[in-house]
Parts: C-alpha cells; sequence; structure tokens
C-alpha cells in the first residue's frame, strides 16, 4: 500500500501574543508572531482502500474522537469525498497541552501529506480553510512560512526572522486553553501593533530585520541599532496562567533570575534599559522559552537551567526554523 513515512509536525513558539479584543462567538482577536522551531511530533500514514481512518499507535491522554491527527484525516474525507481510508501511527515527542502547538501541527501535517497520498490535490487556502475548522493553531502549520497573525490566528502573513536558538522549558503543569481565554481578569485590550513595530524591535544590523532599514525607534532608543534586538510586546494569558499555575510562576521566577545575576548565556535581546528580556511564555504555556543568538549560547543556557530549576519536565534547545518543513509539498 503507498505510504509516507517520518513526516515531520515541528512545534511553534508565539514570539509575542497579544489579546487585542473578543468576538461574539467568544474567540479571541490576537496578534502574534508564531515561529516554528526544530523539535517534532513524526508521524507515519498508510494508505488504506476501505476508507476506514485507524490510529496504529495509542496516544495515551487523548482519546480517538478528540485526537487531531485522525479528526484532520475525518476532516479531509469529508471535504473531498475520498473513498480511501488511512493507518496513522504518531510518534509523539512535544509535550501535550504545553502552548508549542503540537496537536495543532499533527492535523496540519497529516492534511498536507494526505492531500498527496490520496491525491486530492486541494489548494493550500482550502487546507487552511478546513485545518480552522479543527483549532485557531492549525491554519499557520499550513501556511507554512513563520508569521504574523492576526484575527483568532488565521490571518496570516509571512515574516523573515532572523536566525535565532531557544530554550524551550517545559514546567509540571498542564494547562487548558479554554479556562484561559475565559478567565476574568484576562485583559482584552492591547492596543493595535503594526508589523513595522515588530520589525523595528530587531537585530537590524545583523539583516534580520523585516524591511531590511533601521526605525527611527532604533535611532532614538540606541540599544536596537548596537546589534541587539529589543524585547518586544508580552504575552497577555501569561498574568492569568502565572496566577493560576504556581509552578509555572515559579519556573518564570527561578529563569529570570539566572538572567539577571547573567548567570545564562547571553539571550539576544534587550529591553530599554539594557537588561535581558526576561523568559517569556508561548501560547497558552505552559512552556516558557529564551532566546538566544547562537546554537552554542542556548546549548549553554539549557545546560544551566536543567540542574538548577528544579521540578521541569523538558528543558530542550532548539533552532528557530526558517519556514515548515512541508512547505513546499502543496
Ligand atoms: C493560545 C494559542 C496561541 O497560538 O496557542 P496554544 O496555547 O493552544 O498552543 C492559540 O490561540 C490557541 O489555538 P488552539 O489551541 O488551536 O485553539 P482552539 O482549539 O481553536 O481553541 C481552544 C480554546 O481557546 C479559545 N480560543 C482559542 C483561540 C482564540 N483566538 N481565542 C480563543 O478564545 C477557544 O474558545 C477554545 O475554548
Ligand atoms: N495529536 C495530538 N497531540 C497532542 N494533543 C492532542 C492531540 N490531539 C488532540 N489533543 C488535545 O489537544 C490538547 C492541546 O494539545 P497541544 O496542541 O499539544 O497543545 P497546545 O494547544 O497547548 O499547544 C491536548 O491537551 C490534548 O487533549
Amino acid at each position: 500500500m503507498p505510504a509516507l513515512h517520518d513526516i515531520p509536525a515541528p512545534a511553534k513558539l508565539n514570539l509575542f501574543l497579544h489579546v487585542t479584543g473578543r468576538r461574539a462567538d467568544g474567540y479571541h482577536l490576537l496578534q502574534t508572531v508564531f515561529r516554528f522551531i526544530d523539535v517534532q511530533d513524526r508521524i507515519q500514514l498508510e494508505r488504506r482502500d476501505d476508507g476506514r481512518v485507524v490510529r496504529a499507535i495509542d496516544l495515551p491522554g487523548v482519546p480517538e474522537e478528540i485526537d487531531l491527527s485522525l479528526r484532520a484525516a475525518l476532516a479531509l474525507q469529508k471535504a473531498t469525498g475520498t473513498s480511501y481510508g488511512v493507518n496513522v501511527a504518531l510518534e509523539k515527542n512535544l509535550p501535550a497541552g504545553g502552548g508549542l502547538g503540537g496537536g495543532s501541527s499533527d492535523a496540519a501535517s497529516v492534511l498536507v501529506a494526505l492531500n498527496r497520498l490520496w491525491n486530492t490535490g486541494l489548494s493550500r487556502q482550502e487546507l487552511m480553510r478546513i485545518g480552522l475548522t479543527l483549532g485557531a493553531d492549525v491554519p499557520v502549520f499550513v501556511f507554512g512560512q513563520n508569521a504574523f497573525a492576526e484575527g483568532v490566528g488565521e490571518d496570516l502573513q509571512a515574516v523573515t526572522l532572523p536566525e535565532r536558538w531557544y530554550v524551550v522549558i517545559q514546567p509540571n503543569a498542564s494547562v487548558p486553553t479554554g479556562a484561559i481565554f475565559t478567565a476574568p481578569d484576562l485583559t482584552r485590550d492591547t492596543p493595535l501593533i503594526t508589523i513595522a513595530d515588530f520589525s523595528a524591535s530587531l537585530n537590524l544590523s545583523s539583516g534580520g530585520g523585516l524591511t531590511g532599514k533601521t526605525s527611527a525607534a532604533d535611532e532614538v532608543g540606541g540599544i536596537g541599532s548596537v546589534g541587539f534586538q529589543r524585547c518586544f510586546g508580552r504575552n497577555d494569558l501569561e498574568p492569568v496562567v502565572f496566577a493560576r499555575f504556581e509552578e509555572v510562576a515559579r519556573v518564570a521566577r527561578e529563569v529570570d533570575a539566572l538572567l539577571a545575576a547573567g548567570s545564562l548565556s547571553r539571550p539576544s535581546a534587550v529591553d530599554s534599559t539594557g537588561s535581558q528580556c526576561k523568559v517569556r511564555m508561548s501560547g497558552s504555556g505552559a512552556c516558557l522559552f529564551t532566546e538566544h543568538e547562537s546554537e552554542a549560547k542556548a546549548l549553554a543556557a539549557a545546560q544551566q537551567i536543567a540542574p538548577k530549576i528544579q521540578g521541569v519536565r523538558w528543558v530542550q534547545a532548539t533552532a528557530g526554523l526558517k519556514v515548515h518543513p512541508l512547505l513546499d509539498w502543496i
């Protein structure tokens, strides 16, 4: 039977995440930059002639009915009327519910790969539309490029990001996304920003900016123009998560203390006072990350964090990706 092996489903980070409003259906309007990173789930797909969608490997804690990799296959079947089915074997490496979009990425990779295996011939736009019915984070993984996102996360513009490495830290907590978005203390009125505002915060002197031009803000602020990137924006979900999950708040405090003491290999960005940017949460958490200018610095930081901060589930140094590995599959 035709099959596709070792299909990657990479994680994402939200470099910042602003909640700017709320729609009538309860979904929130966001502004965020999604960056793909080089840690991934892997998927094997075997085509079936009997139309069944079968899970070939159990995923503990995730029943079949909610498994986004299977739901994606069913959604593509429904949209195209294909008579094919598939065996789906998911090698899960990404922490579930970590704010790294693992389930969404699995769904996107299944959509893109099955579109090939089933010869269904849908366009990227059509696959993104199906993805959005599965979750707000799915379209960006089908889009395939690092992106500035608006709407509920589906209105995407590609961005070119500088080469960076990250340390991703998973505290011992699982954060339910829905409950964080409905929290009464979530602020939903962060002022809108533009891509140019974000671009201006990048290290333009190394050619990593989105526009390639030095902004007035860099020249006035000074720091952006001397080879540093400035901390940009914030994650509005962070205070809500920190107030409810003490473990996440504790790990963030302890990483920040290492940063303030200069014990961590220097991250890539600084704030307006010249201090290192604080550790930041991705999505609705619980994962936290720091950003670094080189692989060596990220590896060194990960090695320092792992023994000094007790009780974390996962610490990983990883590269930011230029594009999604399946970008040219559509
Ligand atoms: C917060 C983010 C940031 O990238 O990432 P994660 O933490 O999930 O990785 C996403 O917006 C999450 O996307 P995703 O996980 O696909 O969300 P969905 O399954 O569609 O929705 C989960 C829950 O979050 C709420 N939700 C989600 C997205 C959004 N823009 N507004 C919302 O209010 C939904 O109402 C739902 O209760
Ligand atoms: N294939 C999948 N992998 C991981 N989680 C999944 C999957 N399918 C459904 N889920 C459910 O989605 C929730 C969110 O998972 P995930 O997308 O990995 O994290 P997040 O949305 O925080 O980035 C999980 O808690 C789990 O119940």
